[in-house]
């Protein structure tokens, strides 16, 4: 706890101490400095100007007030003069006589009058008109005061002067000392005013007398003159008001009178107030002075601390994720021998993942060198690279495959940079990730099924074998494999069963080659081999032969043998293509040759086969036409009963007839209706005109026959079939007793559920199924038992060789057998020989159909059979 406390304080030092924070205190501080001299200052400079308002008012003040007593005396010796000479002479003579002396006062600012005891005046200088003063009060002071004191009176104007003046009064006795009248001084109050000096007194200065009963009797503020006003001299804040701050007032002795002066504040303190004001400014420029100053020093280094605290986060981060880092660290010093060339690096700092990397202790590895540390470095061209990266200078990053003993890791990545003699390098082990790549290389060019390379290695790899050989000058095999029967195996048996035959098919196409051939699955039951030839072509035949072969052999899948075989097409490089898409192509024109020559060969490519393709194309496109323009026609192959030999019904066989090419047998064109969807509209127009020629056969009064029609796979999954069905029925008039559809085991076993309530609908129709090409297919026994058939079909493949080929033979009987079982009827097709007839009958078949009873025939010449007399099979 106290530590966390010792710990906070030091930073708060640490903090307090940098430039950042100081400097605004200081600055701070320096601004409180400044404005306090500034404003003690302008306080000195104050007192100053106040003391000097002070002493120019008291010398104003006595400069004053001696004028104005000197003034008063002046009136008041006229006073005493006069009154002398009225109590020599009489009222009346004292003022002529005085005048001729001289000792009269100038009429202009001075009146002086007598009064008598009575109140009227009997005589003034200049001269006035006589008025009773016996109401006025400096009358009535001496009349009841035996005073010889000059009376100031307030101003005042009377009908003698209409000019507001002052009277200046004393006191006239009689000889007997009772009271005489009045001696009158008037004078004008600017008189005692006009001492007033602008320079001194400012515009709004003051200057003036007050008389002791508090009315003022003269006042001068500038040019403006006043009086009358009371005031209490005592009273100082009534003075202010007057005179402001700055003013004074001095009793004149023996009069009840004051002189007062008092200067403007803002006169008197204008200078000061100008140099407050240039203070102020000195302040505020000096301290925005400061502050600007002080500002772009502090943002320096606020700018400097925070790249200094951004370097010691980057450090400690640095640090922190170089200690936890899964990147190995290394700090390497150059080592340079005497001439100066480099020659080994030394090791002087590492994190624990590098001694972990390299299987050693952090210590050692911090005291050794690179050269060391890793022996082979001269010889493996490590050294050499670091001594590139310090000559080159920058960051150099690669990934390598280790083969270094001392590494613990296979894959590295690697970063080298170079620093001012040295090197930092780090290293991370990225063996995981690339393993992770090459797994994920793999899968993009394998196929997941075989393992095999998969369309797009074989590509890259067949560009690679066609460079190589036109680099050596010699032959490149492309042969295009395609299974034979696959389709019946994934179909019949499921997919499993058909993904479990393609890899033991894949097992053993790589079985059969040799170290430089390629195998891939180019996709479905589809593959490919490459197979370089350095010399002479023919050396990869056996290698073919030997696939083949080895395709053949049976297989056992899902518990049941099965048996295919291939078809294999060959494109030779350079001769069939210069490039992977021609060769390829070629090939798989020669692998459908392969298929039209019966399957289970192979074929080299030749420059008819394109032709072929093109052939093909063109029927394609004859066919989209054909139906429209009316080029199809049936046959019908008659079925005889082998009993019998009474001929119970025919097959409807469809043949085109082209209007180039003449008659195109249906293994041409089937197929490619099916491919393009034309079969629809093909099976379709079978099935109307085999019902119509059926019914047309029984309204020639022939014995009623059943019809076979094919359906094929496409045909049969079409949602409409049996209402096409019901209607090819309903529009012929044929009842559905006498038609039969024949499906091959392929289509029923792609969805049997589907398929078995297809077939059970045409059933309810009253129309026959039969099952075609039985035994080329794997219908699953328990499967056929819930088929609503009625024939199964022999193929004519197993059909051929009976009486020469046991296997054949006991494919037939176990076929008749089963059948028999199932309580369905068995016809064998394809019977061209006496001796296929004999096993067949013999073995208790009950159907026949083929070339021994009859070809299929055009409908006219089978009516022609049916008429023969005894239509008997022999
Ligand atoms: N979907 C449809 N398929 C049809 C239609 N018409 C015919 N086909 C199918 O085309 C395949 C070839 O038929 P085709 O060339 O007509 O050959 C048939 C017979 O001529 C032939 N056959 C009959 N007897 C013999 C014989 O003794 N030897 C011999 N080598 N060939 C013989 O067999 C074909 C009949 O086969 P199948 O249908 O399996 O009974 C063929 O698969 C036809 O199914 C059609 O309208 N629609």
């Amino acid at each position: 706890m106290n530590a966390t406390k010792e710990s906070l304080r030091a930073r708060w030092l640490r903090r307090g101490l940098d430039t950042h924070v100081s400097l605004p205190l200081f600055a701070l501080l320096l601004l409180v400095a400044i404005w306090l001299v500034t404003f003690h200052e302008i306080d000195a400079e104050r007192l100053h100007a106040q003391e000097a308002a002070n002493d120019s008012l008291h010398e104003i003040l006595g400069t004053y007030e001696a004028q104005v007593a000197r003034s008063i005396d002046g009136i008041d010796q006229t006073l005493r003069m006069v009154k002398y000479a009225v109590e020599r002479k009489g009222a009346l003579g004292a003022l002529p006589e005085l005048g001729r002396e001289g000792l009269l006062p100038p009429g202009v600012l001075f009146v002086v009058s007598i009064v008598d005891r009575n109140g009227v005046t009997v005589a003034s200088n200049p001269r006035a008109l006589s008025i009773s003063v016996a109401d006025q009060a400096y009358f009535k002071f001496h009349q009841q005061r035996d005073s010889g004191a000059t009376f100031v009176s307030p101003v005042l104007r009377d009908a003698a002067n209409s000019e507001w003046h002052l009277h200046f009064t004393r006191r006239l006795d009689d000889d007997s000392g009772n009271f005489a009248g009045i001696v009158i001084v008037e004078a004008d109050p600017a008189y005692f005013t006009s001492s007033y000096e602008r320079s001194r007194l400012g515009e709004h200065g003051m200057l003036g007398l007050v008389g002791s009963d508090g009315v003022v009797r003269a006042l001068r503020t500038g040019d403006q003159m006043s009086f009358g006003q009371r005031l209490d001299p005592d009273n100082d804040q009534a003075l202010q008001q007057l005179g402001g701050t700055y003013s004074g007032l001095r009793e004149l002795h023996g009069l009840a009178l004051n002189v007062m002066v008092a200067l403007d504040e803002n006169e008197v303190m204008a200078g000061f107030a100008r140099q407050r004001r240039e203070k102020l400014w000195e302040g505020v420029i000096v301290s925005a002075a400061l502050v600007f100053v002080a500002g772009l020093v502090w943002a320096w280094s606020w700018q400097g601390a925070r790249t200094r605290a951004r370097m010691r986060r980057a450090q400690e981060t640095y640090a922190a994720a170089s200690a936890a880092s899964l990147d190995a660290f290394f700090v390497m010093r150059e080592m340079r021998d005497a001439h100066g060339d480099i020659v080994d690096f030394r090791i002087v700092d590492a994190n624990i993942r590098a001694a972990q990397m390299m299987g050693c202790s952090k210590q050692h590895l911090c005291s050794t060198t690179f050269c060391t540390l890793i022996p082979d470095a001269r010889d493996n061209g490590m050294l050499a690279h670091l001594i590139e990266v310090m000559q080159t200078g920058g960051m150099h990053e690669q990934e390598w495959q280790s083969t270094v003993p001392q590494l613990r890791a296979r894959w590295l990545h690697q970063q080298v940079v170079a620093v001012s003699g040295g090197l930092v390098a780090s290293l991370r082990d990225i063996s995981e990730r690339k393993l992770a790549e090459e797994r994920m290389l793999h899968l993009a060019h394998h196929d997941t099924l075989t393992g095999l390379p998969n369309r797009s290695l074989i590509a890259d790899r067949l560009e690679m074998t066609i460079a190589q050989a036109q680099r050596n000058g010699g032959a490149v095999l492309v042969a295009f494999i395609d299974l034979d029967g696959f389709k019946l195996v994934n179909d019949g048996l499921g997919h499993n069963a058909g993904d479990e035959l393609l890899k033991v098919v894949a097992d053993r196409m790589s079985g059969c080659l040799r170290a430089s051939d390629t195998v891939g699955r180019f996709g479905g039951d589809e593959f490919v081999l490459l197979l370089p030839e350095p010399g002479e072509v023919v050396d990869a035949a056996p290698v073919l032969e030997r696939v083949r072969e080895a395709v053949l052999q049976s297989i056992s899948v899902c518990g049941q043998e099965v048996q295919v075989s291939c078809s294999i097409g060959v494109a030779v490089y350079p001769d069939d293509g210069r490039d992977a898409e021609t060769l390829l192509m070629n090939a798989d024109a020669a692998m459908y040759r392969a298929k039209d020559m019966g399957k289970n060969n192979c074929q080299f490519y030749t420059r008819e086969m394109n032709a072929t393709i093109e052939e093909k194309l063109v029927l394609l496109e004859g066919l989209r036409s054909a139906l429209d323009e009316g080029q199809f026609r049936l046959v019908y192959q008659p079925k005889v009963d082998l009993h019998t030999g009474r001929v119970f019904g025919v097959e409807a066989l469809v043949r085109w007839e082209h209007p180039e090419q003449g008659v195109i047998g249906p293994d041409r064109f089937i197929p490619l209706a099916e491919e393009s969807g034309i079969i629809v509209a093909l099976g379709e127009w079978v099935l109307r005109t085999a019902c119509a020629q059926n019914r047309a056969w029984q309204d020639q009064g022939f014995a009623p026959l059943r019809i076979s029609v094919n359906v094929s796979p496409r045909q049969f999954e079409e949602q409409l079939l049996v209402q096409r069905v019901q209607r090819a029925l309903a529009d012929s008039g044929l009842a559905a007793q006498w038609l039969e559809l024949e499906v091959t085991e392929g289509v029923i076993m792609r969805d049997l559920q589907q398929a078995v309530a297809k077939m059970a609908q045409v059933r309810a129709m009253g129309v026959s199924l039969s099952i075609d090409d039985f035994g080329t297919g794997y219908s699953s026994l328990s499967a056929l038992k819930s088929f609503p058939i009625s024939t199964l079909k022999i193929d004519k493949s197993f059909v051929r060789d009976l009486g020469r080929s046991m296997g054949d033979e006991a494919i037939a009987s176990s076929i008749i057998g089963l059948a028999h079982r199932l309580k369905l009827r068995v016809i064998a097709e394809g019977v061209e020989t006496e001796q296929q007839r004999s096993f067949l009958r013999e073995n208790g078949c009950d159907e026949m159909q083929g070339y021994l009873f009859s070809r299929p025939l055009p409908p006219e010449q089978l009516a022609q059979l049916l008429a023969a007399p005894a239509v008997k099979a022999a």
